[in-house]
């Protein structure tokens, strides 16, 4: 058990995010006392069942009310709204930081509804699964995994506490620019949540041209590969939208690489794709060695999805 960090922290969305956090500030004491907001009953009193928040609320507004931290994280398209809501009932000297996959686009969404004294910090924890909702959550989510944070123009008291929160829950913390991250995250989560979708996509469409039951013989390697394709539609709706530059440049060197594989491939070109798979395997296993694997750990987490 630490110090607490906070005294009341306020958890707006009560999803996989939220009562990961939920769980990890109970577990490692980091928080007096935990209020959340979920639109629908079933949801608040899953939050109370489980225990990852003291007290639920029906407004958003009433969970921030008082609040020393208030999280967001809710979908990247939903933040300007319930920045909206809570603005006005912010208590001076809180802070306001929010969990979403995308940056730019959440600060200009939210910034404007937040008065001065009010300091705002987004960040981002690059954990996750493809399970969403309160019963989803796990204290151990965000151990060994990065959380990236974007100072901008909060005190550094208040960025040290965010930080001391998060490192509370395991992360390893870095500061980072909106617009770097959301270029980062487009290569390394958005693109390839998108290539996953479309690859199930590419399956199910023969399937059913060819009347066959490809999807039930699924090798390991199209499992593998398409997990991630199992994620909430509107948050990766959300991503989209709002990473639409960086994702579209990506994707387009993606086309081209894939363009030239699919050449090699027509011209029976075999050096070139020994070379290109043995350059970008070092690459890969290197990721592993350096400690820097995502892959989500199992720890025995509940499997059902519930909003
Ligand atoms: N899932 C991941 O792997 C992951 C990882 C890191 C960050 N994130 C980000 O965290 C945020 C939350 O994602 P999650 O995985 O916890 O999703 P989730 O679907 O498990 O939970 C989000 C919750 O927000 C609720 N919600 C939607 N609109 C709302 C509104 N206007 N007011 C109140 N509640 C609302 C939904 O009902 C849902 O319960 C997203 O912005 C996402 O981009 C997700
Ligand atoms: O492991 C997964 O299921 C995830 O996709 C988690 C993941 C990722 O791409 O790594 C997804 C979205 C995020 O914003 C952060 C983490």
């Amino acid at each position: 058990m630490s110090a607490p960090i906070y005294d009341r922290v306020a958890l707006i969305g009560l999803g996989l995010i939220a009562s990961s956090m939920g769980h990890a500030m109970k577990k490692w004491g980091l928080a007096r006392s935990i209020a959340g907001h979920a639109k629908t009953e079933a949801t608040r009193a899953a939050a109370l069942e489980l225990g990852f928040c003291d007290e639920v609320f029906a407004t958003a507004a009433e969970a921030a009310d008082g609040a020393d931290l208030v999280v967001l994280a809710v979908p990247v398209g939903a933040m300007g709204a319930v920045a909206a809501e809570i603005g006005p009932h912010l208590k001076l000297g809180a802070t306001v930081t929010d969990v979403g996959s995308v940056k730019q686009a959440v600060i200009e969404a939210v910034a404007p509804h937040l008065r001065a004294g009010i300091e705002f910090i987004p960040g981002h924890p690059l954990a996750g699964t493809e399970h969403s909702g309160p019963r989803s959550g796990f204290a151990t989510l965000f151990q060994n995994r990065w959380c990236l944070i974007i100072p901008g123009e909060a005190s550094p008291e208040a960025v040290a506490r965010l930080r001391a929160l998060w490192e509370g829950m395991g992360s390893n913390v870095e500061e980072m620019d909106a617009a770097h991250h959301d270029l980062v995250l487009a290569v390394t989560s958005h693109t390839p949540h998108l290539i996953a979708y479309t690859m199930v996509g590419v399956a199910d469409h023969l399937r059913r041209v060819t009347e066959s039951e490809i999807i039930k013989y699924s090798a390991a390697g199209f499992r593998d590969f398409t997990r991630i394709a199992a994620s909430d539609p509107t948050m990766w709706r959300d991503v989209f939208l709002t990473n639409k530059e960086a994702t579209l440049d990506i994707l387009g060197r993606f086309t081209e690489e894939l363009f030239m594989l699919q050449r090699a491939i027509r011209m029976g070109d075999g050096e070139e794709l020994f070379d290109y798979f043995t350059r970008t395997r070092a690459i890969r296993r290197g990721i592993i060695e350096a400690g820097q694997d995502t892959a989500a750990p199992d720890f025995g987490r509940t499997k059902v999805d519930e909003k």
